[in-house]
């Protein structure tokens, strides 16, 4: 398997050297050349294996090789052992057709953590094997952050630096990120917001003479590994509900859009999918551009969807490079134009893009009244962000018949003073996180200035 980047300019890789980048060179993102197709045969044999069995087979024609199948599936296992649910993504079911697919029940409680677990190992298994070390960067709007933390702490062979915007993710969020104490954790609070991260990170791959031959490695979902590894919970949930057999619909809280964008090509690689809702809060690009052909940026707003406060979404170029026939060049010329002024895509690509996906905007005021909504209909406290996905699929739902698959990004008590404003306060933290209020923190806060952040990280890095 090669990957090749979405601006048409960059060499192709093989899957240990995209694992190992951020980046391609041309400023694209890596998708696979070709894509694996699963037959209704091998679907349906996965239904009733373990998660982790699922995992192996979905990720392993990506992985093409690189680790030999044994030890695959031993990362594999490792990884999503530490979930403290024995599904790892429990669908729980909401009404007779309406299921919410629980992405929160890994060590920092967000979606993330289902990649990044994977990702940490990864990194740590190529790294050692060619004996080098590696400086991670990575931006964060809070759940990234933990996550790659998370991942990473006990890595070897990394430094990892997260780029946070400086009072602008929950209590819970930062403490997760600024308590983990391990030598090799950076944490830099950025007086700006996520954007103002994301672009630094990004500029940082563009130009890696900072680091002076350092390799820079990234943890986003510009990684290619972190699209691969959420294609599985797409592929695990539908075959739970009836795939191939039957069609199965999703709505997934969007921002970045790594999430939706592994749901799209789990679609391509087989799983019938009727539907794919993307739902946002009030910074609502991705729902101008699919509704009304508005591809432009507005200023950032503030949310209670705080991790979903991006305003440039990385991923969608992933998903405007395939409506686009994979024309690299087509989509250098869109993203130079957007970048500059409101941009509008093509009719035909605007069109195929259509053909699969609808979009709604959820704004604060009705997060808080969802989530009293949602209680009060099913007994669960959904998260601010799971919130917009539960009204979004209601919204935008065009059949009943077809299993709605609402996923619930992260835990409830990550955002706790969103959820004690809509009437649900102490909603308590899982016992491994008993004491997070009180655990010591250390960050260091940044200006959003890109040469501050790479003096920073040159100064710390290790090796
Ligand atoms: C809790 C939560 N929900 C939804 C999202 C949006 O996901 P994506 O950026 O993959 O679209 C994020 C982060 O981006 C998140 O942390
Ligand atoms: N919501 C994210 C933003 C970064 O998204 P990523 O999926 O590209 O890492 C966060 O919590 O940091």
């Amino acid at each position: 398997m090669r990957y090749i980047s979405t601006r048409g300019q960059a060499p192709a890789l093989g899957f240990e050297d995209v694992v190992l980048t951020g980046l391609a060179s041309d400023g694209g993102l890596y998708v696979p050349e070709t894509l694996p197709q699963f037959s209704a045969e091998e679907l349906t044999a996965m239904a009733g294996e373990s998660y982790a069995e699922i995992a192996f087979r979905v990720m392993k024609p990506f992985v093409d090789g690189a680790i030999d199948d044994e030890t695959f599936r031993e990362l594999v296992r490792e990884t999503y052992a530490t979930f403290s649910h024995d599904a790892v993504v429990p669908l729980n079911q909401l009404d007779s057709n309406h299921y919410l697919l629980e992405l929160f029940h890994g060590p920092t409680l967000a979606f993330k953590d289902v990649a990044l677990q994977l990702l940490g190992r990864l990194l740590d298994h190529f790294l050692a094997k060619r004996g080098e070390r590696a400086v991670i960067m990575g931006a964060t709007s809070g759940d990234t952050g933990s996550a790659a933390i998370e991942g990473c702490r006990a890595c070897d062979h990394v430094d990892i630096f997260i780029l946070h915007p400086h009072n602008r993710v929950s209590e819970v969020q930062r403490r997760q990120m600024t308590s983990v104490l391990a030598p090799n954790v950076f944490n830099v609070a950025i007086e700006g917001n996520f954007d103002d991260a994301q672009a630094m990170v990004k500029a940082s791959f563009a130009d890696q003479d900072f680091l002076d031959g350092t390799r820079l490695v990234a943890v986003n979902s510009i990684n290619w590994a972190r699209i691969m590894a959420q294609t599985v919970y797409y592929v695990a949930a539908g075959v739970a509900l009836g795939a191939p057999a039957r069609q199965v619909s999703f709505t997934v809280p969007s921002a970045n859009f790594g999430n939706i964008f592994a749901g799209y090509l789990a679609s391509r690689m087989g799983l019938p999918v009727r539907q794919l809702v993307i739902a946002t809060n009030a910074n609502d690009i991705l729902h101008r551009t699919i509704s009304s052909n508005d591809f432009s940026r507005q200023e950032l707003k503030a949310t209670l969807a705080p991790s979903m406060d991006i305003v440039v979404s990385s991923n969608f170029e992933r998903l405007l490079f395939e409506a686009y026939g994979r024309d690299g060049q087509a989509i250098r010329e869109l993203l130079e134009h957007f970048s500059r002024e409101p941009a509008a895509l093509a009719d035909a690509p605007l069109a195929r893009l259509r053909e699969l996906f609808s979009s709604h905007s959820v704004d604060d005021e009705t997060i808080l009244e969802v989530i009293r909504e949602a209680h009060q209909r099913t007994g669960e406290i959904l998260d601010p962000h799971t919130a917009t996905g539960y009204r979004a699929a209601e919204v935008c739902r065009t059949d009943t018949a077809t299993p709605m698959i609402t996923l619930a990004t992260a835990h409830p008590a990550k955002f706790a003073e969103a959820v004690a404003r809509a009437g649900f306060a102490g909603v308590d933290l899982p016992p491994h996180l008993h004491d997070l209020l009180e655990r010591e923190e250390r960050y260091s806060v940044l200006p959003a200035e890109l040469a501050a952040v790479q003096d920073f990280v040159r100064e710390n890095r290790r090796g």
